[in-house]
């Protein structure tokens, strides 16, 4: 039987830095951005949800969608979120569980669901073990500023978008401390893969 971790954190908080680990060691992950954006392809259902309520405003000269421009009404507007959510996230839930299904059907060890509203979006019933990767949000502002080279207001209002890091922690089976350098964050991931047996 495989091991579902559920990979989780916060905004520019690490999670792609310790999938990319697990991706090197031969793990299979699943990841919802990645399953989000495919979602949102011109003619997707979620794609003319997303046309019908915003308007072509949001949407680039080839009909495709504008994620800038989306991004800045959504991360400033609670409502306006969570009616792209409802559109969205349906179709990333079952992505992701036929990826899954897949992925244990060819007896993979553990599997990987890397998901960054797992919490806000209750889904810890999809994973066996909960990881969250864990900054504080002095580190988070400045890692996502610099990233996404936004100012410190948008970088602000993104973060504000989601649940506080420090209130995920009681969720998680194991965190993983990513404030220190990025050898640190592998030798922590090593022991917590070794503590589940994997
Ligand atoms: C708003 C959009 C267009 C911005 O696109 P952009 O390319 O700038 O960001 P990207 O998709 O790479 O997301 C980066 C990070 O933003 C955060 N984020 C994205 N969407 C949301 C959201 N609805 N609520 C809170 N945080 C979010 C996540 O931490 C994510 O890892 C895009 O994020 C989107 O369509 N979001 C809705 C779908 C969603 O919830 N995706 C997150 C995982 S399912
Ligand atoms: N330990 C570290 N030391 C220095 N920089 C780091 C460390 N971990 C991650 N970073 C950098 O911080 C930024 C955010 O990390 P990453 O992209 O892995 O986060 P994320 O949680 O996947 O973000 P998102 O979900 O928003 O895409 C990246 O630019 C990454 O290179």
């Amino acid at each position: 039987m495989s091991l579902t971790i559920g990979l989780t954190g916060g905004i520019a908080s690490g999670k792609s830095t310790v999938s990319k680990m697990l991706t090197e060691m031969g793990m299979t992950v699943i990841d919802a951005d990645i399953e989000a954006r495919l979602a949102v392809e011109k003619g997707e259902k979620a794609y003319n949800d997303i046309v019908g309520y915003f308007g072509v405003e949001v949407l680039d000269e080839d009909g495709s969608l504008n994620r800038e421009k989306l991004g800045a009404i959504v991360f400033h507007d609670e409502a306006k979120r969570m009616a792209l959510n409802s559109f969205v996230h349906p179709a990333v839930r079952g992505r992701m569980h036929a990826k899954k299904e897949k992925a244990e059907q060819s007896g993979e060890k553990a599997i990987i669901l890397d998901i960054p509203l797992l919490i806000e979006s209750k889904l810890q019933y999809m994973a066996d073990k909960i990881l969250l990767v864990f900054v504080d949000e002095e580190t988070q502002l400045k890692r996502l500023m610099q990233r996404n080279s936004l100012s410190e207001k948008e970088a602000q209002a993104r973060i504000n978008s989601q649940m506080p890091l420090k209130d995920k922690v009681e969720y998680a089976d194991e965190v993983i401390d990513n404030n220190g350098t990025i050898e640190e964050t592998e030798q922590q991931l090593k022991q917590i893969l070794m503590r589940w047996g994997i």
